[in-house]
């Protein structure tokens, strides 16, 4: 099968190609500090060999609890936040119809899917609830931490909706946990309640965890063939453990993004044309916001959604503070198309579009943003795949694992930890008079009544 295409030829305009071949040495030591296992956050790189060495039962009991899940349920609720949400959802947006959860039930013969856990939003829960009355409904919670605020919160109000629903028995039958191995409140709880469990591995932090039951089970439910994921995970991870830079796109694109950034450009914005992307996008920030967003430095991750975004976004990219470049997700082929016919009025002036298809139009718009945006000092880089699929959903996702674990070293960052989030954490839990926050939270009150 053909892969992932790389093109930085509107880069070339602001970097020189000496400058990348000068870093390939310290990206290849980067690369081998990842597959040897010996750089910053080395205890958890699991995911690099993850695609290899998956535990296969764990895969056989995903698809069973998947299909359980597909006769006794209506909906199906993910709760969880972070790495622990982000990357099923990414995959189910990306993956199935655009209005998957409103299409009647002869189109559609896995559950309706929804989100929570991932805010603490009073109003979303309530309303989700709401949404749920009437339809049988089954759980997954998902925390590798198992002490997660946001999600530990919605998980109290779900476990209590189904056992008033279900009684406690009913409810157990449809609360699928997926935590640590050992540790964790979670952890603690599904023990003590018999709930079927899923292991997340000790080795894989929460961004790297899409391709583990975190991502797959949820995945699996919405009926997308999880072994295309991995075979394409797979795929890419023979790929990218190439130590040259001519032969693994992803450690050219990490070095890239990295000249890019020494001079000046500390935004990256992640582009797509396709709705559906959406989610991928954000499961992207969020893997390279906590990896390199550390120690004051790294480039901060954003994400625009094409053609929609030009419309509001568009004028800053074009004209604003030039400190931007662009990675663009190409799709080469959409998977449906419409052409536009003639019109004898013309009264819209579309006619000169006649015979022309929506994919050749927004693949013009593409073309035509890139060279405007590199025409208003915007680098752009472009990540193009055949098409979208399960396989390339997998590839994807591994390509920016490596290259992010590549980035990371380059910059002199430890990729795989994230220190800066607890401090919202303590600050909440103090206000909130949590046992052992006493002091902080004199401390903080003072300050607020400032
Ligand atoms: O899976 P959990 O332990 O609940 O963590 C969920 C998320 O919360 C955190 O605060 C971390 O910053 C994220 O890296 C993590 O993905």
């Amino acid at each position: 099968m053909s892969n992932l295409g790389f093109d930085y030829s509107n880069t070339l305009n602001f970097i020189n190609l000496h400058e990348i071949s000068y870093l390939e040495k310290y990206a290849q030591m980067s690369l081998d500090c990842l597959l040897n296992k010996t750089g910053q956050g080395k205890d958890f790189l699991g995911w690099v060999d993850l695609p290899r060495n998956y535990d296969k039962n764990e895969l056989t009991h995903i698809k069973k609890a998947a299909d359980k899940i597909n006769s006794d349920s209506d909906a199906f609720v993910v709760i969880g936040i972070g790495g622990s949400y982000l990357g099923a959802r990414a995959a189910i947006e990306m993956l199935s119809h655009s209005f998957y959860n409103i299409l009647p039930k002869n189109k559609r013969t896995t559950p309706e899917i929804y989100f929570a856990g991932n805010s603490i939003s009073s109003t979303y829960l309530k309303e989700l609830l709401e949404l749920l009355e009437g339809k049988d409904v089954s759980i997954n919670v998902v925390s590798k931490s198992g002490t997660t605020t946001e999600p530990a919160i919605a998980f109290r109000v779900f476990r209590e909706f189904l056992e008033k629903k279900y009684g406690k028995d009913g409810a157990r039958s449809r609360i699928y946990v997926t935590t640590d191995k050992r540790k964790g409140a979670l952890k603690k709880l599904a023990d003590e309640e018999g709930y079927e469990s899923f292991i997340i591995p000790d080795d894989v932090g929460g961004r790297y965890s899409v391709l583990t039951p975190v991502g797959l089970l949820p995945i699996a439910v919405a009926g997308i063939n999880i072994d295309e994921i991995m075979k394409g995970s797979y795929d890419a991870s023979l790929l990218y453990k190439k130590n040259r830079m001519d032969e693994n796109i992803s450690m050219k694109y990490a070095v890239i993004r990295n000249i890019l950034y020494r001079k000046g450009k500390t935004i990256e914005i992640l582009v797509n044309y396709e709705p559906r992307l959406h989610y991928f996008s954000e499961w992207w920030k969020q893997l390279y916001g906590e990896s390199e967003g550390k120690d004051h430095k790294g480039i901060f991750p954003a994400s625009v959604d094409f053609t929609t975004d030009l419309h509001s976004m568009g004028q800053f990219i074009q004209d604003g503070s030039r400190n931007i470049f662009e990675t663009v997700i190409k799709i080469e082929k959409s998977i449906e198309d419409i052409t536009i016919y003639k019109d004898k009025t013309n009264l819209d002036g579309l006619n000169f579009l006649e015979g022309k298809t929506m994919d050749f139009i927004n693949k013009r718009a593409l073309q035509g943003t890139i060279l405007a945006h590199n025409d208003g000092g915007v680098p752009n880089l472009i990540i193009s795949i055949p098409e979208i699929s399960a396989y390339y959903f997998g590839y994807l996702v591994y390509f920016f694992e490596m290259a992010c674990g590549i980035s990371g070293y380059l910059n002199g960052v430890n990729p795989f930890d994230q220190p800066g989030v607890e401090a919202y954490k303590k600050n909440m839990f103090a206000l909130l008079g949590k046992a052992g926050y006493e002091e902080e939270k004199q401390i903080l009150e003072k300050r607020l009544q400032k």
